[in-house]
């Protein structure tokens, strides 16, 4: 018999969620029915929409959330024990799946080899999170060669790949963030052209002395204000990826910002949402265009890890206070 560890939720956040919002209990496990198999988490991801989506859960239901999982005992032939996969597991440590119910934030899938590569990029610049940027940068801001390119949450899993993509396509790029060091990061490491801390700089007026020429594709990531500026000085016909508003979900109320709709008609841009779900019908080919630009040395990635399953909630509030460089994970 085996006995799972999960954190449920407790109570509903109101604004950062506390370490009391939640409860780590233990569940036995019965044995496996044809066609399910077993899975030990053996790294968990923590994400931003798990924020967001935290005020619909039912009380006491698992947490959610995705993970790279060993399989270890299988009653599956799809599934063979010793592979690893990737599911919609939530928060705990031990999974019965019969590879059918996974949902939410991408496809359950058995992980390509990955070489010498960590299994962890499965939830990262190989998972979901590579996958928004591949698809919703590609396929929404449609980029060419010369154009200016902004990413705003830029040093995070999703706005440094976008970014490090738009470098590939031979765009001029602009990353938000919230630290120096993370815009060291982007410019020396990672090939970013120009960086600007929204918290110590004026966004606006920074912007227009690194893109005097006007911005054509703006991925955000953050929404608020700092989007709004930004779309202020697009170009005519400008194309502007929303893929998150991290700057809102600690929020009760939806936060009054100032009105898109003047650039939206003025400069005549396209705006539209992206859910990276959408792409599922095509998700390996995101996975494999990513591991190929990896090996290929064009595609660069850093995580933030935190040791121990008990430390989930610590490594998820982290990474919305932006302790994070890249993907946050949890190594169990
Ligand atoms: N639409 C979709 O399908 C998907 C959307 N997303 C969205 O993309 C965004 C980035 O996700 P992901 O890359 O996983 O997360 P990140 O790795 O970027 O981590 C979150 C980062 O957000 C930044 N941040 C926190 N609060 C604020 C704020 N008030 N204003 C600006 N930045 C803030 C922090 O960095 P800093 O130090 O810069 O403040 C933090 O590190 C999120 O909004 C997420 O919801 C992600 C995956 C799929
Ligand atoms: C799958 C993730 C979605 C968002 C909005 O973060």
């Amino acid at each position: 018999m085996v006995k799972a560890k999960k954190f449920v939720l407790r109570k509903h956040p109101e604004g950062l969620p506390k370490s009391t919002d939640f409860k780590l209990v233990e569940e036995e496990l019965p044995p496996l029915k044809e066609n399910e198999v077993l899975t030990e988490a053996v790294f968990l991801s923590v994400d931003p929409y798990m924020r967001a989506y935290m005020s619909t859960l039912s009380l006491d239901t698992t947490m959610i959330g995705s993970q790279v999982a060993k399989i270890i005992e299988s009653r599956n032939p799809k599934y063979p024990v010793g592979k690893y996969i990737v599911g919609q597991f939530g928060w705990r440590t031990h999974t019965i799946t019969d590879g059918a119910s996974a949902a939410g934030s991408g496809p359950l899938i058995v992980l390509p080899d990955l070489g010498d590569l960590p299994l962890s990029l499965g939830l990262g610049v190989l998972g979901m999170p590579g996958n928004t940027a591949y698809f919703g940068f590609l396929e929404i801001c449609l980029p060419k060669v010369g154009e200016t390119v902004v990413v705003s949450g830029a040093a995070g899993a999703v706005g440094s790949h976008v970014g490090q993509i738009a470098k590939i396509k031979g765009c001029k790029v602009i990353g938000i963030a919230g630290t120096d060091e993370k815009g060291k990061w982007l410019t020396k490491e990672l090939g970013f052209d120009h960086f600007i801390n929204y918290k110590t700089q004026n966004v606006g007026e920074e912007l227009k002395k690194v893109a005097p020429e006007g911005v054509h594709c703006y991925f955000d990531n953050v929404g608020g204000e700092i989007s709004i500026t930004v779309m202020n000085q697009m170009k005519m016909y400008g194309r502007v990826a929303v893929c998150g508003a991290i700057s809102s979900y600690n929020e009760k109320e939806t936060p009054k910002v100032t009105s898109p709709f003047r650039p939206i008609i003025f400069q005549q841009l396209k705006v539209e949402g992206l859910y990276v779900t959408r792409w599922n019908d095509r998700w390996m080919e995101g996975i494999n265009q990513n591991l190929q630009w990896i090996k290929q040395g064009k595609l660069k990635y850093h995580e933030t890890v935190t040791e121990g399953f008990q430390n989930i909630f610590n490594a998820f509030v982290d990474m919305m206070n932006g302790g994070n460089t890249g993907k946050a994970i949890v190594k169990v």
